[in-house]
């Protein structure tokens, strides 16, 4: 029986909790690994995070370990080859647990309960739990044994490019917490940032943070903008390109990698450097597309975040647990019959800028997509750093899953939480933008404008110039980015 610990704070407590975000500066990681040096780190599923993460902290000088379940190793399933293959030493519970220091719990979050309820008697008096995304602790109100302290060191963004980015020289922006009910020798905080460093966090930028914070955006950036609007924005665009006529291996091929490439703009200089790569008159094309779009949009992010923080999805989506992942597994199975999903990319040359030109309305749709999961976030008490991560930085990490094998690579890179949300959202869009896309023709979708000129309107360019540039997630943008010294490119 599960209890929602979120909802059983007061109010005040909530809000307080909520916006609970502190930058952390480069220096206040200069200890690096240290506290995690020569102590035992065992971690427990190797899956998306689980090998990813534990590839990283070994590279960074630290023990670790994988403990699977009996069966997992018996049956030499993929978690024991990614962890064997890779010269990892793995045991079952009872070998791993009681010598571990730290225990890592990577796990997916339906099976978080039953981990920590198994796990929790082996575990050493005075070590540590660590988590990834705080579902268990704030939407399931587990409970922890006093004496051991819990943390939480959240990737904001796939575990496969947990491991890409950190072997790229740079990282991937971090939220960390402690849960204050449980630290009792006051050591969490520096766990957590020598687990950060050993991931690379630190080198994008951690956010001292709390569960509560990191679960209500992470659920609401992963459900909208990350995935669910490039899955509906992936389907929408293929099929319209198709239904005009446009070779549809071309249109598959524009999709799966179109995202990748515009998102990279988005990356470095934010929706104003992604805008910024078209022409004049495309620029404008989008930005009102994108106008249209948010108005349409708004009550469905709307939702999404109302039934995030009052525990609506959480309690759904648990249902859907119960019921033996029956809509989670029909909706996967749905997803790899759209014809996007089965149409091959076409052997055609799309250069890097015609990614941009042909694709006015991908673009549209990020820029939508981004602003009002920040507006969202922000509005439900979310602080406007976390807020940009969780929308604007995370977006190009999702899309170069899609880059390597569309929709079924993200959905299957994500963690499940993360893929019921995109289902979710994709459902309830799809019909949404229907009246919407009967609009569209291949001028923003598929060939690009054909204009004798690129002639604009000097005061309507200055007015679009001027609101890309004054949204709020512009300003923080810039100012995260600027800490980002070793951003590598990508495309
Ligand atoms: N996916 C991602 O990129 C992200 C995930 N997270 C969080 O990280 C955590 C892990 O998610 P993710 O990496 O997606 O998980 P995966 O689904 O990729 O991996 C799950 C691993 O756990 C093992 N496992 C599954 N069920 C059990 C069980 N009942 N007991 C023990 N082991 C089990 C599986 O191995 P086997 O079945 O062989 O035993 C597998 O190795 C979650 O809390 C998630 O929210 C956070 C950020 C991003
Ligand atoms: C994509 C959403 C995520 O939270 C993540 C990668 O950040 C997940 O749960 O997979
Ligand atoms: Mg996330
Ligand atoms: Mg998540």
């Amino acid at each position: 029986m599960s209890n929602n610990y979120f909802n059983t704070l007061p109010l005040r407590e909530q809000l307080e909790q909520l916006a609970k975000c502190r930058f952390m500066s480069m220096d206040e990681f200069s200890e690096g690994v240290e506290a995690l040096k020569g102590k035992k780190m065992v971690v427990i599923g190797c899956g998306a995070q689980g090998l990813n993460q534990g590839l990283n902290l070994r590279d960074s000088g630290l023990d670790v370990s994988y403990a699977l379940r009996e069966a997992a190793i018996a049956e030499k399933r993929q978690s024991w080859k990614n962890a064997t293959e890779n010269g990892f030493v793995v045991g079952t519970y009872e070998e791993l647990i009681p010598t571990a220091d730290v225990v890592l719990n990577l796990t997916p979050d339906k099976q978080h309960t039953s981990v920590v309820n198994a796990v929790m008697p082996l575990m050493k008096e005075g070590s540590c739990l660590s988590y990834s995304h705080g579902f268990n602790i704030v939407e399931e109100g587990m409970q922890i044994r006093d004496d051991i302290t819990v943390i939480m060191v959240a990737p904001k963004c796939p575990g496969s490019e947990v491991r890409a980015e950190y072997v790229r020289g740079f990282g991937v922006p971090t939220l960390i917490a402690v849960h204050e009910d449980n630290d009792p020798k006051g050591e969490g905080l520096a766990l957590a940032k020598a687990y950060a460093v050993g991931t690379g966090g630190h080198k994008a930028g951690v956010l001292m943070s709390s569960f509560i914070a990191e679960v209500k955006s992470d659920l609401m950036g992963e459900q909208t903008i990350l995935c669910g609007m490039l899955q509906t924005g992936s389907i929408l665009c293929f099929d319209k390109m198709v239904e005009k006529g446009i070779d549809a291996g071309y249109a598959s091929k524009l999709i799966q990698y179109g995202w990748e490439t515009i998102t990279e703009a988005l990356k470095y200089g934010g929706v104003t450097n992604m805008l910024d790569r078209l022409s004049n008159p495309a620029k404008i094309k989008a930005f009102d597309l994108s106008e249209e779009l948010k108005v349409i949009m708004r009550p469905l992010y709307n939702k999404h975040q109302d039934d995030i923080i009052n525990g609506t999805f959480s309690r759904v989506m648990m249902e859907d647990w119960a019921n033996d992942d029956k809509n989670l597994l029909g909706w996967r199975a749905e997803t790899a019959e759209t014809n996007f999903e089965k149409t091959p990319a076409g052997d055609v040359e799309i250069s890097e800028q015609e990614f941009f030109d042909n694709g006015i309305l991908m673009v549209a749709m990020v820029k939508a997509g981004v602003e009002l999961a920040f507006e969202t976030m922000t509005a439900a008490g979310i602080i406007a750093e976390s807020a940009y991560y969780e929308s604007l930085h995370e977006t190009p990490l999702i899309a170069n899953t899609i880059a390597r094998k569309k929709l079924y690579e993200m959905n299957a890179t994500i963690s499940d939480t993360a893929e019921y949300g995109c289902y979710l959202y994709n459902h309830a869009c799809l019909p949404l933008l229907g009246d919407f896309m009967k609009n569209i023709d291949t001028d923003v979708i598929g060939k690009g404008l054909d204009l004798a000129d690129n002639g604009v309107d000097n005061a309507r360019l200055i007015e679009v110039n001027a609101a890309l540039r004054a949204h709020p997630v512009e300003a923080v943008g810039a100012e995260l980015r600027a800490h980002m010294a070793d951003m590598k490119k990508i495309v």
